[in-house]
């Protein structure tokens, strides 16, 4: 792109700025290329250096890529067709604010409304092919540099995995997960049953320092008392009848890495000790063995039980409680995560869409309005079921309440008075701000708070002015 600069040979202005938007960035600056064509009409070697270029050919993985992914350029490829279950996929995956997409296109593409809905609630900027390739480095770069504004946003978000989540609650839990995932201490990991606390153990260890090394989850739970301090710490050949040879434990097995230990509370009196040992002193003895290992591992611990009434009742030792719990996470209960159920309920639907006889287009209001009201008891874990349940027995277009067998009044549990005045809240703050095309100062004088005020009341209640609703839909 360099050129002389003679008296007589000026550069334009064009030829100046794409000079500078086009040649490579100091650091490679990352792009995703949705495409089922290793060339879309521009190969991933045509990006020249400075970028580094990752293409996604499955939609369906798009979603779970870019989710955990740092700031990005994205290049969508609309050229081809993709069916209604791709789409959505599509538009699961773009909704990710910390990716800035550039969609190419044809004249008859354009034509498919769907299509021209994409580009225009997702894209920066589309070009039409035929293009120069000129023009699409230019418009992705200022993609790229729109996508590195979120940068804080995404450190905020980047250590958890998975994990889907986006109200204060569970940004909330993000920010602790991220700080105790840079610590070495134990942690000990609450919630409910089916809230996602192994997941949350499996983000710790992949964010930490250790996530070279092995992840071992066990259900404490699961295995017969008899057989916990054996399948723990392992036995020597001959330790007792039917030990025929030596068996590595599961603690030694997480050398080097993170040993999960799910409801801990369940584990019988005689392993607390031996466990409470081993982080004492660091060492694990096989069971008739003699010589002493040193370990280097972390170890996070959850249960869905009450520990402190555990050791009230001297089923928990307080002293492994008190060494077990330096760190700790909470994970809420499903129902106290807002629209985060229907984040949930819609990622589930665009992962096993395709296990549906027929397309199915979303969730009827109806069943949108029985997910947000019902209790969850079972947190996530019931969720994915009853969606799933939903999506291979529905006949209809789309998931409907009955569907979810959230349909009767038994299933929905009666509000308390607090849930009500919170949800009320909500739809004010919602409908006075949509009402003012989410400008924040014209919708703050009408609700008579200060700006701040309701800055703090968006925040509390996930409203993003990016959730500006579209005209028509
Ligand atoms: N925030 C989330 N985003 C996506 N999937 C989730 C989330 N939380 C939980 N899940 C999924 O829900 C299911 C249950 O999660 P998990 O096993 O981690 O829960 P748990 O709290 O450890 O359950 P239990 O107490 O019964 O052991 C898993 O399939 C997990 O992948």
């Amino acid at each position: 792109m360099r050129r002389e600069t003679g008296m007589n040979n000026k550069p334009n202005v064009r030829e100046i700025v794409m000079d500078r938007l086009c040649k490579a960035p100091t650091r490679a600056a990352q792009v995703v290329v949705v495409s089922r064509h290793e060339d879309f009409g521009f190969t991933p070697a045509q990006f020249g250096p400075g970028w580094d270029v990752r293409r996604i050919q499955q939609v369906r993985d798009l979603e779970r890529i870019v989710r955990s992914s740092a700031p990005m350029a994205g290049v969508i490829d609309l050229q081809t067709e993709y069916s209604d279950v791709e789409l959505g996929q599509l538009e699961q995956g773009l909704q990710h604010l910390h990716v800035t997409w550039v969609a190419i296109t044809t004249d008859a593409r354009l034509a498919d409304q769907r299509i021209r809905r994409l580009i225009r609630d997702y894209c920066v900027d589309y070009v039409r092919t035929p293009f120069s390739h000129d023009e699409l480095l230019y418009t992705l770069k200022h993609a790229h540099g729109m996508a590195c504004l979120h940068h804080g946003r995404t450190t905020e978000m980047a250590p958890h995995g998975t994990m889907i989540g986006e109200c204060a609650s569970m940004r909330a839990m993000f920010r602790s997960l991220a700080k105790v995932a840079h610590n070495d201490a134990p942690v000990f990991i609450s919630g409910e049953s089916g809230t996602g606390k192994e997941l949350a153990a499996q983000a710790i260890h992949e964010a930490s320092s250790r996530r070279k090394g092995p992840f071992v989850a066990i259900n404490c739970g699961a295995i017969p008392s008899h057989l916990v301090q054996s399948e723990l710490f392992g036995y020597e050949k001959g330790a007792f009848t039917g030990a025929n040879q030596r068996k590595i434990g599961w603690i030694e097995q997480a050398q080097g890495g993170t040993l999960f230990l799910d409801e801990i509370g369940d584990l019988p009196l005689e392993s607390q000790v031996a466990l409470l040992r081993f982080l004492q002193q660091g060492t694990i003895t096989r069971l008739g063995g003699h010589q002493s290992i040193p370990l280097d591992l972390r170890i996070i611990s959850a249960t869905h039980v009450d520990l402190v009434a555990a050791q009230a009742d001297g089923r928990f030792r307080a002293d492994l409680f008190h060494r077990l719990c330096v760190l700790t996470l909470t994970i809420p209960a499903l129902r106290e995560r807002g629209e985060d159920i229907l984040l949930l309920a819609n990622a589930v639907l665009a992962e096993h869409g395709h296990e549906a006889h027929r397309r199915i287009r979303g969730f009827s209001p109806c069943a949108t309005q029985a997910m947000m009201q019902y209790a969850w008891p079972g947190n996530v874990r019931e969720l994915i079921n009853r969606v799933r349940r939903a999506i291979v027995m529905t006949d209809n277009r789309k998931i409907t309440a009955e569907d979810l067998q959230l349909h009767g009044g038994a299933e929905l549990p009666r509000k308390t008075l607090d849930a009500i005045r919170e949800e009320a809240e909500r739809e004010a703050i919602r409908s006075v701000m949509a009402s003012h095309g989410f400008h924040v100062v014209p919708a703050a004088r009408e609700l008579n708070v200060s700006r701040v005020t309701l800055y703090r009341l968006m925040h509390k209640h996930n409203i993003r002015v990016e959730t500006q609703p579209t005209a028509g839909e």
